[in-house]
């Protein structure tokens, strides 16, 4: 589903602090499975979600979406595959204080039309899904981490991307929300979603809903 080849990524090219972040990474993301990077701080894992994503570009080499190369694709073209394509989850989840859970959710559907009552629907629904159906109109800085978390997975599936990315998710919970987060990933994937992640969490990546893990070092893929 999603190619990777001979992708590269420097920071600060050509300046004497050049960094390459990614160094030669050839891999192929199968679509419908969940795949974990796994790898020591600064190895790159994040630079690789943001390519994958498409919120950033490489440097060298090439992003495959479904057959169509991404990766050089004008911006305008790369914000409408971003939102139809991707829903992503960061590691501060970087909710919206002072709004509602419902309408951190909805958020990322306005720039798509679609009518309010169909997004507020499927929103309320996902929260249901997602154990937060009373929570809706509370404001999402009452909530627990453990429920931040849901309410950015909720938000990141409003648009009901085909893959679901998500930066270290389970960094700010602990071992019980973890492994409820395991529990979760399940389900989203029960689904036919394809979910791409980073952790260094063993809880998660070593439990048996993974079915990937990749490992990364130095910007580069472990044997
Ligand atoms: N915008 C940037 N400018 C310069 N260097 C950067 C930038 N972003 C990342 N880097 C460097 O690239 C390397 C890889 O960073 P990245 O965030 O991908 O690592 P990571 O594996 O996700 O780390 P962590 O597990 O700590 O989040 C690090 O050494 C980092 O300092």
């Amino acid at each position: 589903m999603i190619a990777l080849s001979g992708l590269r990524k420097a920071f600060n090219q050509g300046r004497p602090n050049e960094f390459w972040a990614l160094d030669g990474i050839d891999l192929v993301i199968e679509a419908g499975k969940i795949t974990a990077f796994r790898g020591p701080s600064g190895s790159g894992k994040t630079t690789l979600l943001t390519l994958v994503g498409c919120l950033a570009r490489p440097t060298a080499g090439r992003v495959t979406f479904k057959g169509e190369v991404v990766s050089s694709l004008p911006e305008r073209f790369l914000t409408d595959l971003r939102r139809r394509s991707f829903g992503f989850v960061f590691q501060q989840f970087h909710l919206i204080r002072g709004l509602s859970v419902l309408q951190n959710v909805m958020l990322p559907a306005v720039p798509t039309g679609r009518p309010r009552r169909d997004v507020q629907d499927r929103a309320l629904g996902l929260l249901e899904q997602l154990r937060l159906g009373r929570r809706g109109q509370e404001r999402v800085e009452w909530l627990s981490a453990g429920e931040q978390q849901r309410v950015a997975i909720a938000r990141a599936l409003i648009n009901d991307p085909e893959v679901l990315i998500a930066d270290e998710p389970t960094a700010n919970l602990d071992s019980v929300l973890s492994r409820q987060f395991v529990g979760l990933l399940e389900e989203l994937n029960a689904g036919g979603r394809t979910v791409i992640f980073t952790s260094h969490d063993p809880l998660v990546v070593e439990s048996g809903a993974v079915h990937r893990v990749v490992g990364i070092r130095d910007g580069r893929l472990e044997p």
